[in-house]
């Protein structure tokens, strides 16, 4: 294992220097597309402008003989597209795949200028980080890259969860993880065939009535992913990176995709997948804080003065942590609205109320 000390140190001779902090940039919804779609890409210009991160997916969901049409067709669309403050993503195939190779190399050299974030999928241990972090270092330095191109692992297998910590914290590249719950089911051998959301199957009962134990008894569905979501989160806000939910795959059912990115959102997630233009508003609206919350927090900030101490607003108590949480949701909201004016307008409407 390196030094503690050369955590810092570019892996490459003349590969840029890594960043010590994850700036938080607005990534609210990721959306996806396959750039061999014709159809896709075409509305690739008109969806950069609604989205906070734009991801050319190279991976599953793209069949195998389009891999390479799937890879070039993001370099085109990378070059002739000013995305202005969009994020461009792309998730490359697996390393265990072969076209992974190709993809980085051609990626990195021909739009790395262009590209902030890679996403690595079926991530298992920091050993798969580690191969990524030194061939992207090698990359970075022949293409003559000035920033580093920060690395996104997709959390899909057991053996990923189970060294989920030593993952968020294996590269100063890593800039977050999303959950892959469709992978991860099978990897785990769960008996759900969804991508993400609940199942009914998946449940618990009230008690019997004392007296009429024939009597009906209500159910609840309970959330197959809180316990992985959950985790996720803990581990990427120990190592200051970014926790995201993934894809939810009933597209028709917006009500229960909007309550799963919801729950991820409470969690601490800063956003979700979106794989299709439906799902774009739907993130935007779950992961922004409600004009209301945010009014609140600004309100507990301004009475709490220098944040120690406890006081009373309107029957709740407020102290240093509540202070703590109140920035968390105000500073989110900051940097939502320095990106979407209308989001700024609605903030400022609600604190005047
Ligand atoms: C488990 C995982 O790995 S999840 C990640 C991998 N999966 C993906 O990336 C899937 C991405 N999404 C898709 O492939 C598609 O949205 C599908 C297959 C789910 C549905 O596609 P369709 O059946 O074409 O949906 P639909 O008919 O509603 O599409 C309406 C329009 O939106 C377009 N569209 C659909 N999805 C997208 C998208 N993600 N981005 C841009 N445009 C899209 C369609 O091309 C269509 O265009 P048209 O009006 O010009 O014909
Ligand atoms: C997100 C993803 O790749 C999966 O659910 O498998
Ligand atoms: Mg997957």
């Amino acid at each position: 294992m390196r030094s503690p000390k050369d955590f810092f140190r570019p892996l490459a001779v003349g590969a840029p220097t890594p960043v010590r902090e994850i700036p938080f940039r607005p990534s609210r919804m990721i959306h996806f597309f396959d750039p061999s779609n014709e159809k896709m890409a075409a509305k690739v210009p008109s969806i950069a402008a609604q989205v906070d991160v734009l991801l050319g997916n190279l991976e599953d969901a793209v069949q195998a003989d389009r891999k390479e049409a799937a890879r070039d067709g993001l370099v085109a669309i990378a070059k002739a597209t000013d995305f202005g403050e969009t994020q461009l993503w792309t998730r490359i195939n697996s390393l265990d795949s072969p076209w992974v190779l190709d993809d980085l190399l051609t990626l990195v050299t021909e739009i790395g200028h262009k590209l902030d974030v890679i996403m690595v999928p079926k991530v298992e241990g920091a050993e798969d980080i580690h191969y990524v972090d030194r061939l992207l270092a090698q990359l970075e330095a022949k293409a003559g890259l000035e920033r580093p191109i920060l690395v996104h692992a997709i959390l899909e297998t057991a053996t990923g969860v189970a060294n989920v910590e030593e993952i968020a914290g294996a590269s100063p590249r890593m800039q977050g993880i999303s959950l892959g719950p469709a992978d991860l089911a099978a990897s785990r051998r769960m008996k759900t065939t969804r991508v993400g959301g609940g199942h009914p199957g998946y449940l618990v009962r009230e008690d019997p009535r004392p007296g009429d134990t024939d009597a009906p008894r209500a159910t609840h569905q309970q959330d197959l992913w809180h316990y992985t979501i959950a985790r996720m989160v803990d581990a990427c806000a120990a190592h200051g990176i970014l926790p995201y939910y993934g894809p939810f795959g009933d597209i028709r059912d917006t009500t229960a995709c909007e309550d799963q990115f919801r729950n991820a959102f409470l969690l601490g997630c800063v956003g979700a997948w979106s794989l299709h233009p439906v799902q774009i508003d739907i993130a935007k609206k779950v992961f922004s804080p409600a004009p209301a919350e945010v009014a609140w927090a600004r309100k507990v900030i301004a009475a709490m003065g220098d944040g120690t101490g406890a006081v009373m607003i309107d029957g709740k108590m407020q102290d240093d942590a509540t202070y703590k949480q109140c920035q968390v949701v105000a500073t989110l909201a900051d940097a939502l609205a320095a990106r979407d004016p209308e989001l700024r307008d609605a903030y400022a409407a609600a604190e005047k109320e």
